[in-house]
């Protein structure tokens, strides 16, 4: 009998973030393991025109939890969705929600956050820390309380090469940034924004710290830990391998490759590429809230869930198998055929952005422009180019996450547990991995049919052909050209053509003489 499994039965559990990626896949495994759970109460806004009761249909009835609706026939009555938009004063949760929110919840999973790397500092402010500030007071006005867990990342403190399963300060106090949020406009908050984030990257990395130290600052007489993961991918084996539903991460990167869009990017090959799957973090998530209600330890733990220290893998080796893996399952109507590399000076970078991206869209333009269409691809591939520049930070840099405490907590599980709720990263194949990772993003995100690969790779031959006659076609426009025009280019042209001549009656001569 599994023990966390057991545990989360009978169980009122509050979920923020259940529309996310991560979110989904915790609810699906805690429906799937204790199908017995009392109830699980996510918080949603509505959304696109989206009522809650539709969105969250939607989840019901998507591929993630085909199997769901056998194992746990009433999923429908044990999903309660509360509108709340963590954006407003209480969440806008109703009174009488609330009440039943404060006096029936035993555990929290605390997902939301944004995510978004470009956000404005008070956004991020507003969702990564002072909504977890909200959550913790009410938390802690809940009698039933059992245990809190807070979804961090393992990039909160990307500054440092070396990161321990500690909080680190900031130079600013949250409750100082939280208090001048309110009062700075947002011009000042933008002049300000750099000197705070200091030698981060972004406003996210630096929320998602402010967000820790809050945890750790207003959780007195409450059992709460911290899941820290690296770069999230897609699930590695439940409920299914290589389930993905957004552009986050190398998702994005690899649909702009495998559609011929991407050519180069700037990354170190070496450089760690710390990639863990959702269903590794989900299990990490649920196991330590198991032992953070069980066990209570006396100061809040913090779990790394990283790949990085136990079973490495660098961005060439993945960059090579996504390739490998693009001959195999091609992606459909691709705008060239797919082919990177990565560049690693900022003149190569330039000079491949320019040849291999930007040209060939304004090629295309033209192309678009002269057939009465609407030019578009430069727009596209200058966005493309953008977005990957705020990544860039991330692959050219390798982290050391110590995971003491996630170790801790793999050797206190039971055997069974340990399978049910496996986390340890040792066993995961990348090659396996990757191959699936590519597969998932073409079926869960460009929702694309196998039927359709024979077609795709037709289309691959069609562009490589084109490729082929582009290029002897630009040889002899220039070559004409420089004839034309250049006395030089006619003596290396006369020199290049006497010389054949001269090889070829050579080796007719001497083949004569040998007969
Ligand atoms: C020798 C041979 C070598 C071989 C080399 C081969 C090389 C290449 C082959 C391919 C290889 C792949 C392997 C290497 C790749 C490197 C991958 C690099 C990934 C690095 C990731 C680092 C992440 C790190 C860290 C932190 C982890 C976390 O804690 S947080 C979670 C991660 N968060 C993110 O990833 C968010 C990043 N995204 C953003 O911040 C923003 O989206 C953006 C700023 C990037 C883009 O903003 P923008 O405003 O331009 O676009 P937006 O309006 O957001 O969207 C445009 C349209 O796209 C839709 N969209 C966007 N994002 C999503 C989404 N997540 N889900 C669904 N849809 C999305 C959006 O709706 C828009 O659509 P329209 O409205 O219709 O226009
Ligand atoms: N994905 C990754 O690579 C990593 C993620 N993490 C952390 O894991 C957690 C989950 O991430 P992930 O699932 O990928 O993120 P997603 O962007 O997929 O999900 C974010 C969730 O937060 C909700 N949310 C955002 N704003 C609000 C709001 N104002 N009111 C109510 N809900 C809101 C979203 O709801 P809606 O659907 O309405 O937008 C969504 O459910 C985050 O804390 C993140 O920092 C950590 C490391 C890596």
């Amino acid at each position: 009998m599994s023990m966390i499994a057991a545990f989360y039965g009978g169980k009122s559990i509050l979920i923020t973030g259940a529309t996310g990626f991560l979110g989904k896949v915790l609810m699906e495994k805690l429906f799937r393991t204790s199908p017995d759970l009392k109830i699980i109460y996510i918080l949603v806004r509505s959304k696109a025109g989206q009522t809650l009761q539709q969105r969250v249909f939607q989840i019901l009835n998507s591929k993630l939890f085909e199997n769901i609706k056998e194992i746990c026939p009433n999923v429908h009555e044990k999903i309660r969705p509360i509108s709340a938009d963590l954006n407003q004063h209480d969440f806008g949760i109703s009174k009488e929600d609330m009440e039943e929110l404060l006096s029936s919840t035993n555990i929290i999973f605390h997902c939301a956050a944004t995510v978004r790397f470009d956000d404005p500092l008070r956004h991020a402010v507003q969702l990564n820390v002072t909504a977890t500030q909200q959550l913790l007071l009410m938390a802690s006005q809940m009698p039933k309380l059992e245990a809190f867990i807070h979804l961090s990342t393992a990039f909160s403190n990307c500054n440092l090469k070396h990161i321990d399963e500690v909080i680190y300060p900031c130079s600013v106090e949250p409750k100082k940034i939280i208090d001048s949020m309110e009062w700075l406009d947002d011009a000042i908050i933008d002049e300000i924004t750099p000197k705070l984030i200091g030698d981060r990257p972004n406003t996210y990395t630096y929320t998602k710290a402010l967000g820790e130290i809050v945890v750790q600052q207003e959780s007195e007489n409450m059992n709460v830990a911290i899941i820290r993961p690296s770069i999230v991918g897609p699930t590695w084996q439940e409920p299914f391998p290589g389930w993905v539903d957004n552009l986050n991460g190398p998702s994005g990167i690899i649909i702009a490759a495998g559609k011929g869009f991407l050519r180069s990017i700037r990354a170190t090959p070496t450089a760690v590429a710390d990639l863990i799957p959702a269903d590794t973090v989900v299990n990490l998530t649920l196991a330590a809230g198991w032992y953070t209600a069980v066990h209570r330890p006396k100061s809040t733990l913090i779990y790394h869930c990283t790949s990085g220290n136990l079973n490495p893998c660098n961005w060439l080796k993945m960059g090579l198998h996504v390739l490998a893996t693009f001959e195999k399952v091609p992606f459909e109507k691709a705008f060239r055929r797919p082919n990177a590399d990565f560049t690693t000076t900022n003149f190569t970078t330039h000079y491949w952005n320019a040849v291999s991206h930007r040209v060939p869209a304004i090629i295309y333009d033209c192309y678009l422009r002269l057939t009465g269409r609407k030019p578009r691809v430069l727009k596209l591939m200058n966005r493309l180019l953008r977005n990957i520049s705020m990544l860039e930070y991330f692959i050219n840099r390798s982290w050391e996450w110590s995971t003491h405490n996630t170790e801790m907590l793999m050797s206190v599980l039971s055997p069974e547990d340990q399978r049910i709720f496996n986390f340890d990263v040792r066993q995961l194949n990348w090659l396996e991995y990757i191959e699936n990772y590519v597969l998932g993003v073409k079926k869960y995100l460009l929702k694309e049919d196998m039927a359709g690969i024979p077609e795709a790779r037709q289309h691959l031959k069609r562009l490589r052909n084109i490729h082929y006659l582009f290029n002897i076609a630009l040889f002899f426009i220039i070559w004409r050209l420089l004839v034309a025009r250049w006395q030089m280019a006619r003596n290396v042209w006369f020199f290049i053509v006497s010389f054949c001549y001269k090889f070829l009656s050579y080796f007719r001569a001497s083949s004569t003489l040998k007969l």
